[in-house]
C-alpha cells in the first residue's frame, strides 16, 4: 500500500487512467458492483434495500448498486432531485437502464417536504449514494433532508455509504455503519469506517507520469505580466552557445520572463527577443561573476544552471559557489552535474532537480543505472534520498524520484537522442519550478511535456529532427494536454 493519498493524487490518477483508455463507465460499473458485493457478503440476500441517489456520479454508483442487488433483493431507488440534473454520460446511462427494469422500484423526490414524509421502517439496508467527492459546502436541500431522514434509522437499518458518508466533511453527514470507498485510501477520508474496493485502476498508475501531471503543474499564478514565472538560465562557454539558448527558448513558451546569463561571445550569438541576455566579459563564467548571478537570481523564481557551461577550473568555482548561495529552486544539468559530482555536499539544504543521463548518473553516484525499470527506479530513489533532492534520470523511460516515491515517464522517442533535447528538458523542468511547483512535480511534468513535444515532432518529421524543433513544439503539446 502506498501510504495515504491526497485528493489531488486521486484526480491525477483519474485523468491518467482516462489517458490509458480506462473509461468512467467501467469505473462506475466496478464501483457500483463492488458496493453490491460488499453488501451481499456482509448482509446476505433477500434484503429490503433503499438506495438514496443524488444527481452526480455518487448517485450514478448508486444506480449500478441498485441494479446489481435487484431481483434477489427488494430494491427501491430514491432519486433525490430532478432527473434532468443527472449530467454525466455514465450516470445518465445507468439511470436509463434502471428505469427499464421491472424489478426496481423508483421514487423521484424533488423537494424536501416529500423527503421529510418518508418512512424507511421496512428497510434492512439503506445505501447512501447522495454525495461523494463532488460535495461543495454544507449539504443543500433536498439532499440535506435525505441525510437527516437516513440518520433517523441509524442503529435500526444497516447504513452503507458509497465512497464517503454524504455531507462529509461537514457536520451534517450520514451516520453510516461503514463506507465503501474506491481503490485507494484517501487521507482526507479518515474519521469513518471504510472498506476499499478496486474499481479498475492498474496499481502502476501510482508510478506513471501522465498528462494530468502537466495539467496540475501548469498552474498560472496570476494573469498579470511577470506573475507567471520568471527564470534565470546560466550557461554557455567558449565552445557552447546552443545549450543555454535551447533551455531559454523552451522556457520562453512556459514562463513570462527568461533571463540568460552567459559569456559575451555566446551572448553575441543569441538574438532572440524572448530572452533577456545578460553577458559577462570573457569566454567562461568564473568566480568574479558570482555576485551578478546571485543578484539576477533574486529577480526570478527558479534557476537552471549548467547547459553548455563547460568545466574549466574557473567555472567550477563559479558553479559550486553559486549553488551554495542561491536562494531559489534550481535545475542542475549537463556540465553543472559534472561539476557538482566532485562535491555533492554543495547540494546540502538546497531545493533542486538533477537531470542526469546514465553517464552523468554514474559520474555523480559511481554506479551506472541498469536492469529493469523497477531496479533502476530503486537506485534512483535511493540516491535521491541520499542527496535529499529530486533526480530525473533521462532514458528510454525517464525515472523521477524524490527519495520517497518514484515515477516513470514513457513519452519521447529515439529521435530525442539528438543533441540539445537535454537542454530543452532542463528549461521545461526549470519553468515548472518557476511556476511554483515542488521539484518532484516539476521534474515529472517536465519529463512528460518534453517527451510529448518530441513525439509530436516525430509524428510530423520522423526521427530526423533537432532539439529546436522539440522546443518549438511545446506550445502545441501543452495545448493538446490541457484539452484532455
Ligand atoms: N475516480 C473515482 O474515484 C470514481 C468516482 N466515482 C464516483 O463519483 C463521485 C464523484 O462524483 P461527482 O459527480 O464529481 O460528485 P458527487 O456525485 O459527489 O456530487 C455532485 C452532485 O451533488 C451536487 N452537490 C455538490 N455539493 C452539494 C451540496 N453541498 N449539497 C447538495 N448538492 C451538492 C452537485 O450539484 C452534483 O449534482 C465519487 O464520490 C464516486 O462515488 C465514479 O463513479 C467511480 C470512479
Ligand atoms: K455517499
Amino acid at each position: 500500500m502506498v501510504g495515504s493519498m491526497k485528493m489531488e493524487d486521486v484526480y491525477i490518477w483519474d485523468l491518467n487512467a482516462k489517458w490509458l483508455g480506462i473509461t468512467p463507465f467501467q469505473l462506475m460499473e466496478n464501483a457500483g458492483s463492488g458496493v453490491a458485493r460488499i453488501i451481499e457478503e456482509r448482509f446476505g440476500k433477500g434484503l429490503k434495500v433503499a438506495v438514496f441517489c443524488g444527481t452526480g456520479n455518487n448517485g450514478g454508483d448508486g444506480f449500478v448498486t441498485a441494479r446489481h442487488l435487484s431481483f434477489e433483493n427488494d430494491v427501491t431507488v430514491f432519486l433525490i432531485g430532478d432527473e434532468t440534473k443527472i449530467r454525466s454520460e455514465e450516470a445518465k446511462l445507468n439511470w436509463s437502464i434502471l428505469k427499464n427494469l421491472e424489478f426496481v422500484k423508483i421514487k423521484i423526490l424533488k423537494d424536501s417536504s416529500q423527503v421529510k414524509k418518508l418512512s424507511l421502517e421496512e428497510f434492512d439496508v439503506i445505501v447512501d449514494a447522495l454525495l461523494g467527492a463532488g460535495t461543495r459546502g454544507e449539504p443543500r436541500e433536498p439532499i440535506r433532508s435525505a441525510i437527516e431522514k437516513i440518520n433517523e434509522y441509524h442503529g435500526k437499518a444497516k447504513i452503507v455509504s458509497i465512497d464517503l458518508p454524504s455531507g462529509y466533511p461537514s457536520k451534517v453527514r450520514v451516520k453510516c455503519d461503514f463506507a465503501v470507498t474506491f481503490q485507494w485510501d484517501k487521507e482526507e477520508y479518515r474519521d469513518f469506517d471504510r472498506v476499499i474496493v478496486k474499481i479498475g485502476y492498474p496499481r502502476e498508475l501510482y508510478h506513471l507520469i501522465g498528462p494530468a501531471h502537466v495539467k496540475f503543474a501548469f498552474k498560472r499564478k496570476g494573469e498579470h505580466k511577470g506573475q507567471n514565472g520568471k527564470i534565470l538560465i546560466i550557461g554557455g562557454s567558449e565552445n557552447y552557445y546552443g545549450a543555454p539558448y535551447l533551455a531559454g527558448k523552451a522556457s520562453s513558451y512556459l514562463v513570462d520572463l527568461v533571463y540568460l546569463l552567459t559569456p559575451e561571445r555566446v551572448a553575441r550569438r543569441i538574438d532572440d527577443p524572448n530572452l533577456i541576455v545578460r553577458e559577462v566579459p570573457g569566454d567562461n563564467l568564473r568566480g568574479e561573476h558570482i555576485e551578478l548571478a546571485l543578484e539576477l537570481s533574486e529577480r526570478v523564481d527558479a534557476v537552471v544552471i549548467g547547459p553548455g557551461i563547460g568545466t574549466k577550473e574557473e567555472t567550477k568555482e563559479f558553479v559550486l559557489e553559486f549553488i551554495k548561495k542561491v536562494e531559489k529552486p534550481m535545475v542542475i544539468d549537463a556540465d553543472g552535474l559534472k561539476i557538482i559530482a566532485e562535491d555533492l555536499d554543495a547540494l546540502k539544504n538546497r531545493k533542486f532537480v538533477l537531470t542526469p543521463h546514465a553517464g552523468e548518473f554514474k559520474l555523480l553516484f559511481g554506479v551506472k543505472p541498469g536492469g529493469s525499470l523497477v531496479e533502476k527506479s530503486k537506485l534512483v530513489k535511493e540516491k535521491a534520498e541520499e542527496i535529499n533532492g529530486v533526480i530525473l534520470l533521462k532514458g528510454a523511460y525517464d525515472i523521477v524520484s524524490d527519495g520517497k516515491v518514484w515515477l516513470y515517464n514513457k513519452t519521447g522517442n529515439r529521435g530525442m537522442t539528438t543533441g540539445g533535447t537535454g537542454d530543452v528538458l532542463a528549461g521545461v523542468v526549470g519553468s515548472f519550478l518557476a511556476l511554483g511547483n515542488e521539484p518532484l512535480r516539476a521534474a515529472s511534468a517536465g519529463a512528460f511535456l518534453t517527451g510529448f513535444s518530441g513525439d509530436l515532432v516525430y509524428e510530423e518529421k520522423g526521427e530526423a529532427f533537432t532539439a529546436l524543433d522539440v522546443a518549438n513544439k511545446i506550445p502545441l503539446a501543452l495545448k493538446r494536454i490541457l484539452e484532455l
